[in-house]
């Protein structure tokens, strides 16, 4: 039996970020293992013209819950969605609702953050810190509350290059950095911005850093943990390999390469890929809820669920994998064929990027405009271009976390846990979870279906041909051009088709003396 799964039943949960990519899987996994758990609340909110119950009602009864149905089938019963906005102070949640949570939480898992690189700084600090700081506060108030789980990330501290399970400071309080952004206008912070995140390369990672310090410095008598993952990818095992549904990470990239829009990066092909599958996360985090609660650690444990120090991959690997995968499976309507040119020299990724990406680009939109159509396909690659240069940063570094209390965890858990809540990166065969990441995005997130794989495959067999007549026109055109312009050309083609003629008059002569 598993003590974890045990120790979650009967329990009243509350989720933060349950609509998002981690707390879907984390929701599953809850309800798959202790289906006798009491209730989840999830803070919500209306987004995309869905109410709340609209867009628990779509998680439900996506493909990721079709296992749980069938072990908790009043899975909607146990679920409650709760109106919340993190941006507002008191979280927009009404009273009765509030009361309920107050009275009943027993455990937290705070997921919601914003993780956009480029989020305005007023925004990041309001997601990432102040809703946490008012989560905390609310937390200290939960007469039932038995852990509270605080999910950060690995790169809270990237502007160091080895990184420990401890919480590093930043050079402004949090609080002071709460306060000036009620008085402080949109301008000024733009302003200060640079300065006040210093090296590292977003606010995204700034803000997360702040909110690992208000999480000590608000900690009070609650017990807290922290779980900070790397770059957190589809899911490895649990339910189905390779589920995913969003582009961040290398998701996003995996389908601007398939689709041939991004032929070369920028990236240092022997860097760690730091990637971690998502359900590795999530059983971590629930081991740790366990834990947390039941063996009371007298500090708060900070746990780096990063996969470089005990099973490294590099991105050159990962991208020959993806490329191969793409050959076994290619996506469909490819813009052209994929390719994955690695550079770790700016120069040449400059070059790549006129030459791979903005010329054909051009050209397309040429030939748009030429058959009556709207061009658009500079400014999708304009897009592109722009993600792709603020994710660099974290492809041509590598980082290394220490790992002591995630392996103190693993060697506190009984073997049936082990199994149960697998967080043994080391067990992970790289080649085989990438083709799943690949198969996971065409099937998961372009909805492609596997039956177009022989129509894919001959599209880019045109798009070969088309390459290769493209190619040797562009050549006899330049050609042409150069022999009209320069006596030197002329001199070099005259030679050229000299030496050929000779060539094939010797091999002519002797089968004419045998006739
Ligand atoms: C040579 C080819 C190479 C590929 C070969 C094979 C690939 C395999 C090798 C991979 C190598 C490179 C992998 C790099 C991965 C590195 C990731 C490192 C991240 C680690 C950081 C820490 C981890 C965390 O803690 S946080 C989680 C990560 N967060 C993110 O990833 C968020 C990143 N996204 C953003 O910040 C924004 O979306 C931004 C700023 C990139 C774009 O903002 P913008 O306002 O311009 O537009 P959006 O409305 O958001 O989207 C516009 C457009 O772009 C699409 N899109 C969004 N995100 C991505 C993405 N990550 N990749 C690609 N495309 C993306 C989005 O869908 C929109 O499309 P439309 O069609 O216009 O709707
Ligand atoms: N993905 C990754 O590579 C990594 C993620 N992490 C961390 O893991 C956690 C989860 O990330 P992930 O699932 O990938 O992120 P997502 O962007 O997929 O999910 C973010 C969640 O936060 C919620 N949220 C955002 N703003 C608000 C708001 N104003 N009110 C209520 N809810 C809000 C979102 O709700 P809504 O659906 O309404 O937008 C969504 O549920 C984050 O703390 C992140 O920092 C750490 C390392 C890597």
């Amino acid at each position: 039996m598993s003590m974890i799964a045990a120790f979650y039943s009967g329990k009243s949960i509350l989720i933060t970020g349950a609509t998002g990519f981690m707390g879907k899987v984390l929701m599953e996994k809850l309800f798959r293992t202790s289906p006798d758990l009491k209730v989840i609340y999830i803070l919500v909110r209306p987004k995309a013209g869905q109410t709340t119950q609209q867009r628990v009602f779509q998680i439900l009864n996506s493909q990721l819950f079709q296992k749980v149905k069938e072990v908790c089938p009043n899975v909607h019963e146990k679920i409650r969605a709760i109106y919340a906005d993190l941006n507002h102070n008191d979280f927009a949640i009404s009273k009765e609702d509030m009361q309920e949570l107050l009275s009943c939480t027993n455990i937290i898992f705070h997921c919601a953050a914003t993780v956009r690189f480029d989020d305005h700084l007023r925004h990041a600090v309001q997601l990432n810190v102040t809703a946490t700081q008012q989560l905390l506060l609310m937390a200290s108030q939960m007469p039932k509350l038995e852990a509270f789980i605080h999910i950060s990330t690995a790169f809270s501290n990237c502007n160091l290059k080895h990184i420990d399970e401890v919480i590093y400071p930043c050079p402004v309080e949090p609080k002071k950095i709460i306060d000036s952004m009620e008085w402080l206008d949109d301008a000024i912070i733009d302003e200060i911005t640079p300065k006040l995140i210093g090296d590292r390369p977003n606010t995204y990672t700034y803000t997360k850093a702040l909110g690992e310090m208000v999480v000590q410095q608000e900690s009070g008598n609650l017990n807290i943990a922290i779980i900070r993952p790397s770059i957190v990818g589809a899911t490895w095992q649990e339910p189905f390999p390779g589920w995913v549904d969003n582009l961040n990470g290398p998701s996003g990239l995996i389908i601007a390469a398939g689709k041939g829009f991004l032929r070369s990066i920028r990236a240092t092909p022997m860097a760690v890929a730091d990637l971690i599958p998502v359900d590795t996360v999530v059983n971590l985090t629930l081991a740790v809820g366990w834990y947390t609660a039941v063996h009371r650690p007298k500090s708060t444990l900070i746990y780096h669920c990063t996969s470089g120090n005990l099973n490294p991959c590099n991105w050159g690997k990962m991208g020959f994998q993806v490329l191969a995968t793409f050959e076994k499976a290619p996506f469909e309507k490819a813009f052209r064929r994929p390719n994955a040119d690695f550079t770790s020299n700016l120069i040449t990724s400059q070059y790549w990027n006129a030459v791979s990406h903005r010329a054909p680009a051009i050209i397309y939109d040429f030939y748009l405009r030429l058959t009556g159509r709207k061009p658009r396909m500079t400014k999708v690659m304009n897009r592109l271009l722009r993600t792709v240069s603020m994710l660099e940063y974290f492809v041509n570094r590598s980082w290394e976390w220490s790992t002591y209390n995630t392996e103190m965890l693993m060697s506190e858990l009984s073997p049936e846990d082990q199994r149960v809540f697998n967080f043994d990166v080391r067990q992970l065969n790289w080649l085989e979870y990438i083709e799943n990441y690949v198969l996971g995005v065409k099937k998961y997130l372009l909805k492609e279906d596997m039956a177009g794989i022989p129509e894919a495959k001959q599209h880019l067999k045109r798009l070969r041909n088309i390459h290769y007549l493209f190619n040797t026109a562009l050549f006899l055109i330049a050609w042409r051009l150069l022999i009209a312009r320069s006596q030197m050309a002329r001199n070099v083609w005259f030679f050229i088709v000299s030496f050929c003629y000779k060539f094939l008059s010797y091999f002519r002569a002797p089968s004419t003396l045998k006739v």
